[in-house]
């Protein structure tokens, strides 16, 4: 049995009450108003390592201990030097939720190179994605006080899907997420002050109620510490793991509605453009199509192409918005009170990375 994951944990129950529960499951997509604008960010995807704790049954992207990848320095840096040369800022930082023990191999070739734990890896892989001329934003799922503290100043923005609130099959057994404490690093991550990006995943076998409930949380996540930036609305897809099926558009349009209705107007609400027709939800709220790559690929669903952003664009003037780039970190948030010197002077310094994201800043 591998240890409990340590950390904050915060009960869903009790952080949102029915009648709000009650009231959000009464939304439809005749209840929002359409966003005047869409954005989007050009990123690089850098899977860190394969190598994970838990065994979430949709994922493809985690690998069994003794196939497990983990990218040296140069990989990492060669990935950065890509985005950079194609006009990317960001360098997307997603892996699997901290290895344990059962993962050998890997922790002696960190040892090797002088890291303890895939945290304190992480903190390089940062340091290097600045280096070459990107902003990191890293998704490494729960955390502990002393992980985020170990990497939040490198990085513009963080984030955590919350996934649901629910207690679900896809998530059970000693290998499956706990929901609270994913919402025990979200809420961390509102007292550290970071910049925070999380949402649900729709389709695992949580219903209605659930949807209406994880969005809740999300809210009062955000009503304590003002930093949830985005909240993405993403479907389950099918792959090798997982043959239940998408969520229909009809599906998607209500919780998509809901989401508007449960989060405060400063916060973006995002579908990813590959995962589903984003036509179809212009008019439900959503007014961001996340991180899209021009050099990588989207390896949680490899079998989803990102969208050219010509095809953004066509989805914006489709709807008669328009279509601006942004950074990883959303404008609201650069500024000192939310960003650490180090990013502050990547995005401020006189060099080709800096003039890059004042130039995506400028056009917002
Ligand atoms: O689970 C997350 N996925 C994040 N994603 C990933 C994306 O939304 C999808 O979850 C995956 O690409 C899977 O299809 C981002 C993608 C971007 O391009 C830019 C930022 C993010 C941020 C997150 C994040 O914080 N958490
Ligand atoms: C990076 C994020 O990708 C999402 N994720 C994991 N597996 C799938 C899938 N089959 N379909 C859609 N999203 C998925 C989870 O929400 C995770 O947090
Ligand atoms: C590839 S999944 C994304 C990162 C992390 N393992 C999580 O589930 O939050
Ligand atoms: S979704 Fe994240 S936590 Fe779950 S198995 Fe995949 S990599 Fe691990």
């Amino acid at each position: 049995m591998p240890a409990t994951r340590p950390g904050p944990r915060i009960d869903p129950e009790r952080l949102v009450d029915d009648r709000t529960v009650d009231a959000l499951c009464a939304v439809s997509p005749d209840d929002v108003a359409p966003a005047d604008r869409l954005t989007f960010a050009r990123n690089v995807f850098v899977p860190l390592t394969t190598a994970c704790r838990y065994t979430c049954t949709y994922c493809t992207f985690y690998d069994p201990p003794g196939q497990a990848t983990l990218l040296d320095e140069s990989d990492i840096r060669e990935i950065c030097r890509q985005g950079a040369e194609a006009g990317c800022t960001e360098a997307l930082f997603t892996f699997g939720d901290d290895p344990d023990e059962r993962y050998g191999d890997l922790h002696a070739t960190l040892d090797s190179w002088g890291y303890e734990t895939i945290h304190d890896y992480l903190r390089r892989a940062c340091a290097i994605a600045l280096d070459e001329g990107l902003l990191p934003h890293a998704n490494p799922g729960d955390q502990t006080r002393a992980e985020l503290a170990a990497v939040a100043d490198l990085n513009a923005s963080m984030g955590v899907m919350l996934e649901t609130t629910a207690r679900i099959r896809a998530h059970d057994g000693p290998r499956g997420k706990v929901p609270a404490r994913r919402l025990g690093t979200i809420d961390l991550a509102g007292e550290m002050g970071v910049p925070f990006t999380t949402g649900i995943l729709v389709g695992i076998g949580e219903d209605w109620r659930d949807r209406a409930r994880s969005l809740a949380a999300i809210a009062a996540m955000h009503d304590r510490h003002g930093h949830i930036q985005e909240v993405i609305v993403q479907p389950v897809r099918e792959n090798d793991r997982w043959s239940g099926a998408t969520p229909n558009s009809e599906t998607m349009r209500r919780v998509v509605a809901m989401a508007r209705v449960a989060l405060s107007e400063d916060v973006s609400v995002q579908v990813p453009p590959n995962l589903l027709p984003a036509e179809e939800l212009l008019d439900c709220g959503i007014d961001d199509l996340g991180g899209v790559s021009p050099v990588t690929d989207d390896h949680v669903n490899p079998d989803h192409a990102w969208p050219a952003v010509d095809r953004l664009r066509a989805i914006a003037d489709a709807g008669g918005v328009s279509l601006d780039e942004r950074l990883p970190v959303h404008d609201r948030y650069v500024d000192s009170e939310w960003l650490s010197d180090p990013i502050l002077d990547a995005i401020e310094r006189d060099d080709p990375a800096g003039e890059r994201f004042r130039a995506v800043l400028g056009r917002d």
